[in-house]
């Protein structure tokens, strides 16, 4: 069979209806249409074209991606986009730039920190682009511990005014994307010092460049940090280095929801908790789960029909094996795929707790922003990280050709992997989701009870008590045959009494050391490993909730129920050590979920090109030839290397200076 004809020949063996798994993936039916036009608008215009970033230079780079973020912008006016339609325009044009920042940092600083007056001020400005702003927080001696960062921002009462500065090299804000070469204004993160006294760090609007000539305006110092990982990838965007010498502001110019200061230098604290200082990362990092099924869905599509295409190793009457059929790569990529469903419903669900905790803000309920800072953080670190894993599994799934930057996947690779690190480095925020789960265990023996996420670890009670033998746990009776796992309450069991048993002992190991302090930093690596499986199980619980739906559709809800015990089983034997050494669950029982597991792999098979079409990707946001939708994998890859430039003449360059005196030496020396 010709590559063209293997994936329709596929298509034909899918057993559910693919629209209506697109309308799942998208949310709705009007979420689909929105995404649709928008790809397919962005796919039909030559201005939009990426195929050739790999092969610029920084400054070639820098000034397309000017060009492609002020034409979008462009087009969002002419064609008057809702916000909605904009950001799913800017999404499919798929080139990291300056408005990312300028959207989805600056302008929800100043929304979520910034009085109404303030917000009055500034936001129809930034609403217009007439300026460009961007989130200047992290410094070179400091991105993790904010509380450490050194720039200053000194009340002068006589003036009104506060005065930036960055006493120390250390202090130079270093990292900011759009701060290079374009941002205008920032929300400039210092510590807050009034009348000799400090108050800890703060945001501020700080112009940075004239409206009229762009040039830095005086006592301010810019410039970009320099080439990042990946050729094209990330270098799109000027990550930028800056520095104040006294630099002076109004008042009026501290973002003041939290804080007030007042013309005598007086801080006034609000009824709003201070943490709210940290919004715009509680914001981002929602945004950024939701990112993650969206890349790893784009990485699977591509190793899905590639694997498809590929045969490798003959069979007995002569055609080659397709490698999709071999159960190693099934059990490779399946996992992938089953992981990429998970993301989205969880990023969807987290999307509604981040809506439900900034309206109960709004009415002056902060009970819930522990939580959420906590489900956020730990949610974009399991996320962003197994994505980062994913992308680089989908590469060796797809052997030699993956290595191509023709695969898409070395440049999704090199753009996707900082996500592991901005936003909060992944570990560092698995550790405050250890602090939370930490807190939460320790006040249940006071009769606190918990809810939301945690409310599990009041259930299991008695392992305060430690009375935890195995007998204690129900699955123990429920599973005595394979299928036996296809129970929803069965898996959210094994998953709540691994993770409810890791905080306990962890807990436990906490009371023993005298400064509990000491006890955290020791245990730390345990601990982490104790938030990541509350992650899990806050994942695997979403998706098992997602199936409660109603899902209409001819056999959708079959293939979301299968994909979800994939990922769940996937997840129960990568991390046996902790099912077993906590007494969930039995050897016998982990080798009946591996029969199960596999029985899945087989009935996903005929339906996983159509569980990767469902995600609606067009051909120009893949940016993949093997990931190509008809198939057509070897006339395209062949097509794709004559283009490089080094087959724009048969001699290379340097022939005559290098390889030809070479090669008449060995001929001189053989004569000898
Ligand atoms: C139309 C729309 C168009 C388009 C765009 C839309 C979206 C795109 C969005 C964005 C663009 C996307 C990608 C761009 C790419 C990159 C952007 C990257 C930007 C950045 O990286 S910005 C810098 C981010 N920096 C960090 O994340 C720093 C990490 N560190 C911290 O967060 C904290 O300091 C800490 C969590 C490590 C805390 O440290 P600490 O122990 O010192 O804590 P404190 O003493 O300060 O506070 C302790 C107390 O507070 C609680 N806490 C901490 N953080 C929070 C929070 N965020 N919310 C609520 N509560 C918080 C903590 O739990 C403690 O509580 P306790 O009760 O006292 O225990
Ligand atoms: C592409 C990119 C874009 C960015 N964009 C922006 C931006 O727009 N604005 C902005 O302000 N910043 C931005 N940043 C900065 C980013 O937010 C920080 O780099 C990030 O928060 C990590 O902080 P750090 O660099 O200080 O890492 P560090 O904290 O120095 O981490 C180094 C190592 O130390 C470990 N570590 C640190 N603290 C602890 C601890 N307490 N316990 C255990 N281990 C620990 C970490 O796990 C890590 O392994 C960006 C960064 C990148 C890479």
């Amino acid at each position: 069979m010709e590559g063209v004809d293997i994936l329709p020949h596929e298509r034909s063996k899918t057993q559910f209806d693919v629209d209506a798994m697109k309308i799942v993936w998208a949310g709705s039916r009007h979420a689909f249409e929105v995404s649709d036009r928008m790809a397919r608008l962005v796919a039909s215009d030559p201005a939009f074209q990426k195929d050739n970033r790999s092969r610029l230079g920084r400054k070639e780079l820098f000034k397309n991606t000017l060009r492609k973020a002020t034409y979008a912008w462009k087009r969002i006016l002419e064609l008057r986009l809702t916000e909605e339609e904009a950001g799913r325009l800017r999404f499919f044009v798929d080139e990291p730039a300056f408005t990312d920042l300028h959207w989805g940092m600056f302008v929800p600083a100043i929304k979520g920190q910034g009085t109404e007056e303030q917000q009055q001020k500034w936001l129809p400005l930034a609403y217009k682009m007439q300026i460009i702003g961007c989130y200047a927080q992290t410094e070179l001696g400091h991105g993790s511990n904010v509380q450490g960062l050194e720039t200053t921002a000194t009340f002068d009462p006589d003036k009104d005014e506060f005065v930036i500065h960055s006493p120390t090299l250390t202090s130079s804000k270093w990292w900011p994307g759009g701060l290079g070469k374009v941002s205008t204004h920032a929300v400039v993160y210092a510590r807050l010092i009034t009348n000799g006294e400090e108050h800890g760090v703060h945001g501020f609007i700080v112009q940075l460049r004239s409206l009229d000539d762009h040039m830095p305006l005086p006592g301010i110092t810019i410039g970009d940090i320099g080439m990042k990982f990946g050729n094209g990838a990330y270098n799109t965007m000027d990550n930028g280095v800056l520095t104040f010498d006294h630099v002076r502001i109004p008042r009026n110019q501290m973002l003041m929801r939290v804080l007030q200061v007042t013309s005598e230098g007086k801080c006034v604290q609000s009824n709003v908790p201070r943490q709210l200082i940290y919004g715009t990362m509680v914001f981002v990092r929602q945004t950024i789960v939701a990112d993650a099924s969206s890349a790893l869905s784009r990485a699977v599509c591509i190793a899905t029909r590639y694997s498809a295409v590929r045969r490798q190793f003959g069979s007995q009457d002569g055609v080659e094996t397709q490698v999709i059929d071999y159960k190693t790569q099934q059990n490779r990529l399946f996992p992938l795929l089953a992981s990429a469903y998970a993301f989205r419903f969880v990023g969807e669900w987290l999307k509604w707790l981040y809506t439900d905790v900034t309206q109960r803000l709004q009415a002056n309920d902060f009970s819930t922003l522990p939580e959420a800072h906590a489900c956020t953080a730990g949610l974009k670190s399991l996320t962003t990280t197994a994505t980062a894993d994913a992308i680089e599994e989908c590469r060796k799934l797809c052997g030699g050709h993956g290595y191509l930057c023709a695969s898409g996947l070395p440049e999704l690779f090199a753009v996707y992997v900082p996500a592991c690190t901005y936003e909060g480095d992944n570990v560092v925020l698995l550790l405050q989701v250890a602090r939370f789960l930490m807190k939460t265990v320790s006040q249940l023996g006071s009769g606190k009870k918990p809810i939301g996420t945690t409310a599990y670890l009041g259930r299991v009670q008695d392992l305060m008590q430690c009375r935890c033998e195995v007998q204690t746990v129900g699955i123990i009776y429920s599973i005595n045959a394979a299928e036996d796992w296809l129970k929803p309450s069965v898996m959210l069991e094994a998953f709540e009494a691994r993770s409810a048993r890791m905080c306990v002992a962890r807990a436990q190991n906490l009371g023993k050391f005298a400064n509990p302090e000491d006890g955290f930093a020791e245990l730390s690596a345990d601990l982490v490993e104790a938030a990541v499986a509350h992650c899990q199980l806050i994942v695997v619980s979403k998706f098992l909730d997602k199936l409660q739906q109603d899902i209409p559709g001819n056999g959708v809800k079959q293939q979301l129920q299968n994909l979800c015990y994939i990922y769940a089983l996937n997840l129960l034997h990568k991390h046996l050590g902790d099912f077993l050494s906590t007494g969930c669950i039995t050897p016998k029982q982990a080798s009946l979920a591996n029969d199960q597991l596999r029985s899945l792999y087989s009935q996903v098979r005929p339906n996983a090109i159509a569980l990767v079409d469902a995600f609606n990707y067009t051909d120009h946001y893949l940016g993949s030839v093997l990931g190509r939708y008809d198939g057509n994998v070897y006339p395209k890859l062949y097509e794709e290397a004559w283009k490089d430039p080094l087959n724009d003449s048969v001699l290379p360059d340097g022939y005559n200076e290098y390889i030809r005196p070479l090669l008449k030496q060995q001929l001189h020396n053989s004569r000898l």
